[in-house]
């Protein structure tokens, strides 16, 4: 991976934050963490070899963000809350963990970390001295796929625990028996899929869905469910804005519950470095190039944002 193309990932990103703001994440900056257990589905042996879906349960550490880079962005923001993202590693020993990285829309709105930074670079010179049209706008000419995400609705949810999460990139699942099929993971809420008109978001407290999910998890657990969506073999498995049909088999893969709030400044939890590489033996990268970006990506920013933390 080169390197420049990281660091300027990072820079834009930065740079639409109106500068870095240290020990917070470039992109998810407001975040709450939450512990909890996976116990795997039947079907999820049948999938893959990976520990955690063999196992009876596992420990995860799970968090829920806005997207936007700036840590007191307000929760009912209407441009930088959704999507809202959820990140869940399953603890499978000592320093031994995978990841699933979701955010509450069903695709991306760039095919590679390239194609990537050229749209957040039209974005960032787009501000009010930009040139007629602006540059994002003769991006978005030109990338139908990245207008289509800029332009599908991305609504505020009543709550964290009320609305689905896509990981967008998909993995390589092998089983025991060394059969592979390639998916995506989904996380699917119990409660069901609830959203707010502009009018009752504009409502809201700028916290309110840490609020509520502290609510709930007083009266109960909150759960997921995980479901691995199966590509079929014209499915595009390397390309993360190519959104599968709707029809696709959905394979039950857990079920998620989370329990109970985790100090996210206590300084083992602001270590957290979630990986878009699985990193266990059963689930590899189906090679969509933005997994790689992404790692490399993910580990630079966590190191910088541990090492503002340590100050
Ligand atoms: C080239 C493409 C991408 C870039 C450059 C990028 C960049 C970043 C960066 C810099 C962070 C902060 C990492 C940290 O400090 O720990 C982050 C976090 C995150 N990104 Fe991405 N991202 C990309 C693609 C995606 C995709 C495809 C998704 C959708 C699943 C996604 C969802 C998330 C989520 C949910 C987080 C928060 C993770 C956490 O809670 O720690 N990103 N991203």
């Amino acid at each position: 991976m080169s390197s420049a193309l990281i660091t300027d990932l990072l820079d834009v990103l930065d740079k639409l934050s109106g500068g870095a703001h240290a020990g917070f994440r470039p992109a998810h900056a407001k975040g709450f963490l939450y512990s909890g257990m996976f116990a795997p589905a039947p079907e999820a042996a049948k999938l893959t070899r990976a520990p955690h879906a063999t196992r009876p349960s596992t420990p995860v550490t799970v968090r829920f963000s806005l997207s936007g880079g700036i840590p007191t962005l307000a929760d009912n923001d209407p441009k930088g809350s959704s999507p809202q993202g959820f990140a869940v590693r399953f603890n499978l020993g000592d320093h031994v963990h995978t990841d699933i990285i979701a955010h509450s829309h069903n695709g991306f709105p760039a095919r590679t970390g390239e194609e990537f930074l050229e749209f957040l670079r039209a974005v960032a010179a787009s501000g009010p001295d930009a040139p007629t049209p602006p540059p994002v706008a003769q991006f978005l000419a030109t990338h139908p796929v990245t207008r289509q995400f800029v332009e599908a609705p991305k609504p505020i949810p009543s709550s964290f625990a009320r609305q689905a999460f896509f990981a967008v990139t998909a993995f390589k699942f092998t089983n025991a028996e060394g059969a592979s099929r390639f998916g995506r993971f989904r996380l699917v809420p119990d409660a069901g899929t609830e959203f707010l008109s502009p009018e009752q978001a504009a409502t809201k407290t700028a916290d309110f869905l840490v609020a509520e999910l502290s609510e709930r998890l007083s009266k109960g657990a909150v759960t997921f469910r995980v479901v691995v969506q199966l590509a079929q073999d014209r499915d595009d498995v390397t390309n993360a804005t190519a959104v599968w049909p709707e029809s696709r088999e959905l394979v039950p893969f857990g079920t998620l519950t989370i329990t109970e709030r985790v100090d996210e400044l206590n300084p083992e939890m602001r270590k957290i470095i979630f990986d878009p590489i699985p990193r266990v033996d059963g689930i590899d990268s189906a090679d969509d190039p933005l997994t790689d970006v992404r790692s490399d990506i993910y580990l630079l920013s966590g190191r910088r944002r541990r090492a503002a933390a340590a100050k």
